[in-house]
């Protein structure tokens, strides 16, 4: 028989090929030639049986035939179907249609009298077919032998499924089961339909002789023995029930976002989509590593685009072949695409590190945004020298760019641009740093402020950005209350010594910015590697301190840092916790044992400074505290001093004062009255017709300044020896004029010769001295007062300056009147003030001379007001009236003066 004619026999494994089931027939063959048993029947077959039924049909009549004539031949009673089977009446059809039909284990052959061997691989073959007839006889089907035999039907695979899917439902949990249960239902429904039925146990015993497509795994556990899997189809297809809620919703948002237009596609991607509605990476997927260019029609999925990746990679070389070496789980396609198209921001409200509820925030903080200059600082500040304004000269920069950068005149100066001192407009102009600050301040959103407070575990709280900051950019301002030097220090040691963190950072030299009530940026932290830098910047003249992003900028989530650079802080130094690679471990400069000497050195004097000055504060401020005490108004007079301290301080301020007064005059006409000269002094001319006293031509210079100091130290003498003055004489000295006095308008005519007044050709010539450098000349016509006060003043002069000077030493109106008694306000009730004015000026005539003085000055004043007005007139006018519009600051070094 040629061997294509060889008919094909039932086999269910990969390797019972064609060959074998030659062999078999083959082998059949050579087993009936040896028997010599001629069958006419098995001889007059032209074919092997092409059916399990076939052969199991041969062998019974094989059987009956053979045995039953044996059974005749020896005289052997009917026996049953089973004996009469030869034993085999049962068979597992299974393990038997793996065994190619076994025969009982002891016999060569099998019912239908073939072997049922393979020459592939007898021996292994021999083996399994005993143990499988062996199995095999346990089953529980029997062989119809008769007319109407009929072979049972092989139980489907869906019966199987049935009885199996019966005993695991109870194993089951309820989905598992009610899936089972749908898929009895369904097949119970199919029960009537014969046809179809046997159509599909044909189908499945194709399936079953289909073997190449089933996997191995399912093959090793079809063959385990009772197995689950030997009896379930699992290849069927159930309906399953829908999914849960949950997880329906999340399989439609996956899609809803798969669904999202890619805005940022190359558009050589988006024409080859393959539908409107179905997104392309949507049947392909664009994984890592894939290329956004790729053709989607030209591939079929993703193996073949693997496939033809790898081909790729080879022909581009080794850069490519990194795509071999993809991670092989896949990505979510809207990262893959973002990271390969486009860079891409995150809006803010999506990422923003913000404070969480529970989040720890600092106690004892007054915010306050704005700088407030406090005492000692407000009149260090007016009086500090104002640099003379800058102008830049920068040229208009380049397309994209900011012009006034590092080489703008302004900016190196420390100095912000405005429309004043820049000849570029706003937006060209990129030193206007606080400018920006303010217009963000406006707009006041999170993302403006775009810094919060956030606690560090080890350094306190801290200050973290909320946003991205471009290198150089101004993030906030770092303000608080200015005090000086000693006011730092004295809140240092009084106020702030239980405390452990300052927030004093210095602002110029002799000012500090104290942030304990300031803004955020008190809060900024310390690093050695910081990510900002602190600068001084002077806007519109006024020193503001600023925080700028570093050089290498800063990205939302970290902590802003600078330098704190520490000349020394405190006693010992600070450890410092910024964690840096370069960390120095102290938060103080890093300095080598010179420099460490050399600024000992300096903090040493420096604190002795302040120190100083604090005590001298503090003194003063008790002096005012003691004197308000025993007056109960505004007036601040002589303090009787008693306590050896300050007596020996007013002595040495007295020799201070001496020596600058060296060179006065009045000095020098000591010096020439103790050696008999002739005192250079002006004279007046006329004074011989009109003076008192008969010495025709004696002098009646009234030095002012000098009267007014002869005053005040009466009035120490009135005031110590009170009693004894109380006098009733006439007030000379009026309220009014002495408060005109006072609020003589200083800035109306400092130095200027304009103020020189001549009304009347014969004027005593006098001279005020105004606080320290200002000085008003004036001419006055001589009076009677005047000339007799003056006259008893030049005697006084003569006769008691010698008395006076040990009494100058215990009288503090001969000392430099401290800064506060010049600034502080006068008394808010003018009457008060002129009442006890007035009660001295009466007690004593020495001071009604020089108070008719001063009133005659005033005439002359109000005289030249009235006479026309000149220029000098003008501002002589403004000068007497000036207390109602005099610049405050000045009044109140007026009134010191008056006081004084
Ligand atoms: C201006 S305050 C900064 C804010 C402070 N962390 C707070 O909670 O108020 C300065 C103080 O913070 C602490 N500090 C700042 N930076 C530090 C650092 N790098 N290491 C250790 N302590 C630091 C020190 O106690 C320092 O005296």
């Amino acid at each position: 028989m040629a061997e294509d004619a060889v008919p094909m026999t039932r086999s269910t494994s990969s390797n019972s090929s064609i060959h074998s089931n030659i062999d078999v027939h083959l082998a059949a063959e050579a087993l009936l030639d040896s028997s010599s048993v001629a069958s006419p029947d098995r001889l007059s077959r032209s074919t092997d049986p092409t059916s399990l039924a076939e052969s199991i049909i041969s062998c019974s009549q094989q059987q009956l035939s053979g045995a039953g004539a044996e059974e005749e031949e020896a005289g052997v009673g009917r026996r049953s179907k089973r004996a009469r089977c030869g034993g085999v009446s049962t068979y597992n059809l299974k393990l038997l249609s793996d065994a190619q039909l076994p025969g009982p284990a002891s016999s060569s052959r099998n019912v239908s009298g073939l072997t049922g061997r393979t020459l592939v691989n007898a021996e292994e073959e021999d083996e399994l077919t005993d143990m499988k007839g062996e199995k095999g006889l346990e089953m529980d089907w029997e062989l119809d032998v008769g007319p109407s035999a009929r072979l049972k039907r092989k139980t489907s695979v869906k019966e199987r499924v049935k009885r199996v899917a019966g005993k695991v439902g109870s194993v089951l949990g309820k989905r598992g089961r009610s899936v089972l249960e749908a898929g009895k239902r369904r097949l119970g429904g199919k029960k009537g339909k014969v046809d179809e039925e046997a159509a599909e146990v044909d189908e499945a015993a194709e399936e079953d002789e289909d073997e190449e497509d089933v996997p191995r795994w399912k093959k090793e556990l079809d063959t385990g023995r009772k197995g689950l899997l030997d009896e379930l189809d699992l290849d069927a297809e159930v309906d399953l029930p829908p999914p849960a809620k949950k997880a329906r919703l999340a399989t439609q948002a996956v899609l809803r976002e798969m669904a999202q237009p890619s805005a940022a596609l190359p558009s050589a991607v988006k024409a080859s989509a393959p539908s409107k509605k179905m997104k392309r990476w949507q049947k392909e997927g664009l994984y890592v590593g894939q290329r956004a260019d790729f053709d989607g029609s030209q591939i079929g999925g993703y193996k073949k685009l693997q496939k033809r990746k790898t081909k790729e990679a080879v022909n581009e070389g080794a850069e490519q072949v990194v795509t071999e070496n993809q991670p092989p789980f896949m990505t979510l396609p809207m990262f893959a695409y973002l990271d390969k198209t486009r860079d891409f921001t995150i809006p803010y409200d999506i990422f923003a590190p913000s404070l969480k509820k529970g989040d720890e925030k600092p106690k004892d903080w007054h915010q306050v945004n704005r700088n407030r200059l406090i005492g000692e600082a407000k009149e260090m500040w007016e009086k500090s020298e104002r640099l003379p304004a800058s102008m830049c000269v920068c040229p208009a920069p380049g397309p994209g760019e900011l012009g006034c950068d590092d080489v703008c005149l302004n900016r190196v100066m420390q100095y912000e641009c405005n429309n004043e001192n820049c000849n570029l407009s706003a937006e060209f102009c990129g030193n206007r740093a606080f400018a920006e600050l303010v217009t963000r301040k406006e707009k006041g959103g999170p993302y403006d402020v775009g810094v919060e407070v956030l606690k560090t575990p080890n350094r306190g709280f801290g200050v973290r950005s909320c946003r991205t900051w471009a290198a150089g950019q101004i993030i906030m301002e770092y303000t608080g209350e200015i005090v000086s030097e000693g006011e730092c220090q004295r809140r240092m040691h009084e106020d702030y010594k239980d405390k452990q963190c300052y927030y004093l950072m210095e602002l110029e030299r002799g000012l500090i910015i104290d942030g304990t009530k300031g803004s955020m940026a008190r809060f900024i932290n310390h690093s050695c590697e910081p990510n900002c830098e602190v600068r001084m910047v002077k806007v519109n003249g006024t020193p503001r301190m600023g925080v700028f992003a570093g050089a290498a900028g800063i990205m939302t989530g970290e902590e802003l840092t600078y330098d704190y650079n520490f000349d020394n802080f405190g006693e010992t130094q600070q450890e410092c916790y910024c964690g840096a690679a370069a960390c120095r471990g102290s938060l103080s400069k890093r300095l080598n044992a010179t420099e460490q000497k050399k600024l000992l050195k300096v903090e040493n004097e420096r604190k002795r400074k302040a120190a100083e000055e604090a005590q001298k504060h503090a003194e003063d401020e008790d002096r005012i505290k003691r004197v308000n005490c025993g007056r109960g108004s505004g007036w601040r007079g002589w303090v009787a001093v008693d306590d050896p301290e300050t007596k020996e301080r007013l002595r040495r301020e007295k020799r201070e004062r001496e020596k600058k007064e060296e060179s006065s005059g009045r000095a020098r006409r000591l010096a020439a009255r103790r050696e008999s000269l002739p005192v250079p002094a002006v004279r007046r001319s006329g004074d011989g017709a009109r003076g008192r006293g008969g010495e025709g031509g004696r002098r009646k210079t009234v030095h002012v300044e000098r009267a007014a100091e002869l005053q005040a130290e009466r009035q120490n003498e009135v005031e110590i020896a009170e009693p004894a003055f109380q006098g009733d004489g006439a007030a000379r000295h009026s309220p009014d004029s002495s408060k005109r006095t006072e609020d003589l308008d200083l800035s109306a005519g400092v130095d200027s010769p304009a103020l020189t007044h001549k009304t009347e050709p014969s004027l005593t010539k006098g001279e005020i001295e105004i606080g320290t450098n200002t000085t008003t000349q004036f001419q006055v016509p001589p009076t009677e007062e005047a000339e007799a006060g003056a006259d008893q003043v030049e005697e006084k002069e003569h006769g008691a300056e010698e008395d006076q000077e040990a009494e100058d030493l215990s009288n503090p109106i001969n000392r430099t009147p401290p800064a506060e008694y010049k600034l502080n306000k006068p008394s808010s009730n003018p009457n008060a003030e002129a009442r006890t004015t007035t009660a001295k000026t009466k007690s004593y005539p020495l001071k009604n001379a020089v108070n008719t003085v001063s009133q005659a000055v005033k005439n002359t004043l109000l005289g030249a007001k009235s006479k026309g007005k000149t220029a000098a007139g003008e501002v002589l006018e403004k000068a007497v009236n000036g207390g109602k519009s005099a610049e405050r600051g000045m009044k109140q070094t007026t009134l010191g003066f008056a006081k004084c």
